[in-house]
């Protein structure tokens, strides 16, 4: 087995790529509107109700109608989850791999496909979305070999003791129920379902509302891949209607989750209580928002870091954990960093992300439209805006990059988490201060600091509490086994996708000694 590296991205300067693209994209196009089941325990279901799943780039074209389940659906998934899981948790760690090996070989052959159908169902530009693909190869390949690795190494981590044979192992915990966010529709919708799997669990997928279409072509390619069934059940649906009803079943071991705070607290309480009949502690992982800042130091150059705060905030309209939504500037290069910031922002090209020349595209519905645009009002009160401000729905969700300046550090606007193309710039005398400032939120998930005082630096690397802190860069982008990703405080609980410990957390450990 090759060690594993991460996917190369499609370098779309090159007309060749452009014109696979612009295949795949017309292919997928004529697919719109197609209507699409339920899978449980490897069967069809059609429930009759359905999820409209609409292109926010051009809210009127519908992607696909996805069938919604209820809480009998949810019943009979967890059934057929734990009948396979009575072989799946037995197959040998090298089969359950090869799953992951061969989906990822499945997708990378098609990847212009998947990235075609995240740009028109999440509204992701051409680049945004093929690195959306690559991610889902890599958390693939990545987790593939972590499994193998993790099971290989077991028993060299024991103390050995003379008269005892002694073995460890990492088993499965059972069945888990996986709840993704829309705004990476493949690739973190790949990596929880298949790190959970890969270590011997079966699940039930429910996919993000907005974003279900792209969920259940994973499923496709799983199953193309040789799945058996019940291994993986696809169980999208209203989540008021059977999101609660699951996360709190006695019959769900796990809940991997990943979305904002205020979810994840609640389905954190609910999972905590133990109900007639469960017969485990219910193990919770959950990484949630972030209110991420980037630190500008004295003698930074200005237009360098106006560049990297635009990318940061602006890339995908925002709606990344990781996306900058607080620039906190020394006094000495504020006001021109401000005017920079600005002038980048006015220049973006917003709109339909078929067009290859839109900077960035819309936000994903009307909810998140509403959500963003109050607060954008909520920051004229709170700062001076200095660009953007301006939003129209009427075709699709779109937003122009917004900045405010002069915000005070506890505005809310610096406070609470917005999720789109919108960032607060505050004023700081002292790079102490400065940090200070970025650690003065409920939340802890990427920072980055540019700085070119190694002392500063070296400040920010024990002061700074953020579970991804960058330097000098941006502060998205993650790349699987590289930079393991994963935020602290109200960020989550502490896990890190991508990284070599994630997978112990869909495992438990089982130690067995005989005496000799
Ligand atoms: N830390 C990370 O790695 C990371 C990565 C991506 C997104 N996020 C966060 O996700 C959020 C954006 O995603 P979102 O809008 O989909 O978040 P969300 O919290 O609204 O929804 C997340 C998931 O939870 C489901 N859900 C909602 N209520 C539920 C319930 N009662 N029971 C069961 N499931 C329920 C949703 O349907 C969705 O599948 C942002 O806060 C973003 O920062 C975090
Ligand atoms: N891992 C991604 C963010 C995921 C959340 O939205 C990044 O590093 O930018």
């Amino acid at each position: 087995m090759i060690p594993y590296r991460p996917e190369p991205l499609t370098d779309f300067h090159n007309p060749a790529n452009q014109e696979a693209f612009a295949a795949a994209l017309a292919k997928v196009e004529q697919e719109l509107g197609r209507t699409y089941p339920l899978i449980i325990g490897g069967k069809r279901v059609d429930t009759g109700r359905y999820i409209e799943s609409i292109n926010p780039s051009k809210k009127a074209e519908v992607i696909g109608r996805v069938a919604m389940a209820g809480q009998d659906e949810i019943e009979r998934a967890l059934e057929a989850a734990w009948e396979a899981y009575r072989t799946w948790s037995r197959m040998p760690v090298i089969e359950r791999a090869a799953l992951l090996f061969k989906t990822a070989a499945i997708i990378r052959r098609r990847k212009h496909e998947f990235s075609a159908w995240m740009l028109l169902e999440a509204g992701k530009s051409r680049a945004e979305a093929d690195a959306d693909t690559a991610e889902a190869i890599d958390f693939l390949e990545y987790y593939g070999r972590q499994m193998i690795d993790l099971a290989r190494r077991a028993d060299d981590l024991l103390t050995p003791i003379s008269g005892e044979d002694n073995h460890i192992e990492y088993i499965p915990l059972g069945v888990g129920a996986i709840i993704p966010p829309w705004n990476f529709p493949l690739a973190i919708v790949t990596g929880m379902t298949v790190s959970a799997v890969v270590a011997g669990n079966t699940v039930l997928l429910k996919p993000a509302i907005q974003t279900p279409v792209i969920a259940y072509k994973l499923m496709e390619a799983l199953e193309e891949a040789g799945m058996p069934p019940g291994v993986v059940n696809f169980v999208p649906g209203d989540p008021a209607e059977m999101g609660d009803f699951m996360v709190g079943h006695k019959d769900v071991r796990f809940i991997s989750f990943t979305g904002s705070k205020q979810v994840g607290l609640h389905l954190n309480e609910l999972a905590a209580k133990r109900i007639p009949g469960q017969r485990w502690i219910k193990r919770f992982i959950a990484e949630m928002g972030g209110k991420d800042a980037i630190v500008v130091d004295e003698g930074y150059d200005v237009q360098a870091a106006a560049q990297i705060i635009a990318q940061s905030a602006f890339g995908f309209s925002g709606q990344k954990c990781s996306a900058c939504s607080r620039v906190i500037a020394h006094e000495s290069l504020y006001d021109e960093l401000v005017d920079r910031v600005a002038e980048i922002a006015k220049a973006f090209k917003v709109g339909d992300v078929r067009d290859a020349s839109v900077g960035t595209g819309p936000v994903v519905d009307q909810k998140a439209f509403e959500k963003v645009t109050t607060y954008i009002e909520i920051g004229r009160g709170e700062g001076r805006l200095v660009a953007g401000g301006t939003a129209s729905n009427e075709t699709g969700f779109f937003i122009q990059p917004t900045v405010f300046a002069d915000v005070k550090p506890d505005a809310r606007i610096m406070q609470e988490e917005i999720f789109g193309p919108v960032v607060a710039i505050t004023k700081v005398k002292s790079f102490e201060e400065a940090i200070d400032v970025a650690n003065g939120t409920d939340f802890g998930l990427t920072g980055s600091v540019l700085s070119t005082n190694r002392e500063h630096l070296a400040y920010a690397r024990h002061h700074f509490h953020v579970g991804n802190l960058y330097f000098n860069r941006k502060c998205t982008g993650a790349i699987v086994g590289v930079h393991p990703f994963g935020g602290f405080n109200m960020s989550g609980t502490d896990s890190k996708a991508g990284g070599p410990d994630y997978l112990l957390l869909f495992t438990q450990m089982k130690s067995v000694s005989e005496l000799l």
